[in-house]
């Protein structure tokens, strides 16, 4: 196995950090790969049978938490924040689309950040996730260090703790799934092949988490992301954005999806709400004429980030509902499911996103924009999308 993860990450791996010490990573990575990993594979097993269901239209997933989780910000208040956020949504999406709804958090590992520029305005490296490195704008925070990730580590292990509590004293409404199931973004090569195990005679799992996605950034076809990830047990997702070709969608999910297993592989669209209608069908269709099933899931944040007067990063509410009415209408006239929703958001009454039912403005940013990268909906922002988003999906059955 190591030789083929070798191999893997020998290609070349965009978002890197320039770790100073090589030595130290190495040391790092020995530790971690002897730790008792953060989920189980029975779990990922589980999570990868339910995602059967919702490639095949019998099932919704629903996909959330914050854009980047902080090592000081995971207290049991704001996980149990999220958790209860997402199962509110699910509950609405039950009730309006009569499917069940698989529900993953963002969260418990949700540490590292891809960014557009490695540079910040200050001329600092950027921010790249409590995993790497810190928010604090001094050269000495922003240099990365990796022994945050064997923080990163243990702050995940503490989280997946309090949610093992929370589904176990949860009651769920008819057809809603009790357990929550975890992801994050498979950025940091380091950290996400030190928590690969085998478990019994089949491929390995990486054990950080149920769920891995890569990024936009991340994509390449010819990058160390895509190569590790064919190695994984694992169900994957891939961010596809507004470049994304047919021919691109094809080969993900070709190499992705190699024994034609539903659900293994996620497509996620996070196109924008103007590109939406005009770059998703031809993906969906070739992918479709390619006779794999997939999960089709909307991303309705990634491409909808603007900069408001203020100068903070935001999205609006109406924006992101558009986007996913473009999903939805693009899969309806298609024929396919549209099978989930991937939000950036927080159980906390934040303000980062414009309008929603409290109709944000532009000057109500600054009173409680919290996030350490990308805008979130907030509590009363994301129940009203679910709410919407189901109303959406009601008149479309589920049926591919
Ligand atoms: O969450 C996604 C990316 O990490 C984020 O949008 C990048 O933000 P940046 O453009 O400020 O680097
Ligand atoms: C970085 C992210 O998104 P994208 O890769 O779609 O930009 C994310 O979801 O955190």
């Amino acid at each position: 196995m190591s030789a083929a993860l070798d191999r893997a990450l020998d290609r070349p791996a965009a978002q890197q950090p320039q770790w100073p010490d090589p030595e130290a990573v190495r040391e790092v990575r020995t530790i971690l790969e002897g730790v008792a990993p953060v989920v189980n594979a029975e779990e990922v097993d589980r999570l990868r049978s339910h995602l059967a269901a919702v490639a095949t239209g019998t099932a919704f997933l629903l996909q959330g938490g914050d854009c980047a989780e902080t090592f000081a910000g995971t207290t049991e208040h704001a996980i149990a924040g999220t958790v209860d956020t997402l199962h509110r949504m699910a509950s609405l999406l039950t009730s309006t689309t009569g499917l069940p709804v698989v529900t993953i958090g963002r969260l418990a590992g949700q540490y590292a950040k891809p960014r557009s520029s490695p540079i910040d305005t200050l001329g600092l490296p950027t921010y790249r996730g409590d995993i790497v490195n810190d928010r604090e704008t001094t050269a000495e925070a922003r240099a990365p260090d990796p022994h945050r990730m064997l923080r990163a580590y243990v702050n995940a292990t503490a989280a997946m703790t309090v949610v093992r509590a929370l589904r176990a004293t949860r009651t769920v409404g008819r057809g809603t799934e009790a357990e929550l199931f975890t992801s994050h973004e498979a950025l940091l090569l380091d950290y996400e092949r030190s928590m690969v195990r085998v478990r019994g005679g089949r491929q390995p799992y990486d054990l950080s988490a149920h769920f891995l996605w890569i990024g936009e950034r991340t994509r390449q076809l010819d990058g160390a992301h895509l190569a590790f990830a064919e190695l994984l047990a694992n169900p994957i997702g891939v961010k596809i954005g507004p470049t994304t070709t047919p021919e691109q969608a094809v080969e993900y999910v070709e190499r992705l999806d190699p024994h034609d297993e539903p659900g293994r592989l996620t497509l996620i669209s996070r196109m924008g709400s103007t590109e939406v209608r005009r770059v998703l069908p031809p993906i969906v269709e070739k992918v479709t004429a390619s006779g794999h099933a997939v999960v089709w899931q909307c991303d309705p944040m990634h491409g909808n980030t603007v900069q408001s007067p203020g100068g903070y990063k935001t999205r609006h509410f109406d924006r992101v509902l558009d986007e996913i009415r473009g999903f939805v209408e693009v899969h309806r006239a298609l024929g396919t499911h549209p099978g989930g929703l991937h939000v950036e958001l927080t159980g906390a009454d934040v303000t980062e996103c414009l309008g929603g039912p409290q109709h944000l403005s532009p000057t109500d940013l600054p009173h409680r924009y919290t996030t350490a990268c990308d805008p979130r909906l907030n509590r009363t922002q994301a129940i009203e999308l679910a709410s919407l988003a189901g109303e959406m999906l009601f008149s479309s059955p589920g049926q591919p």
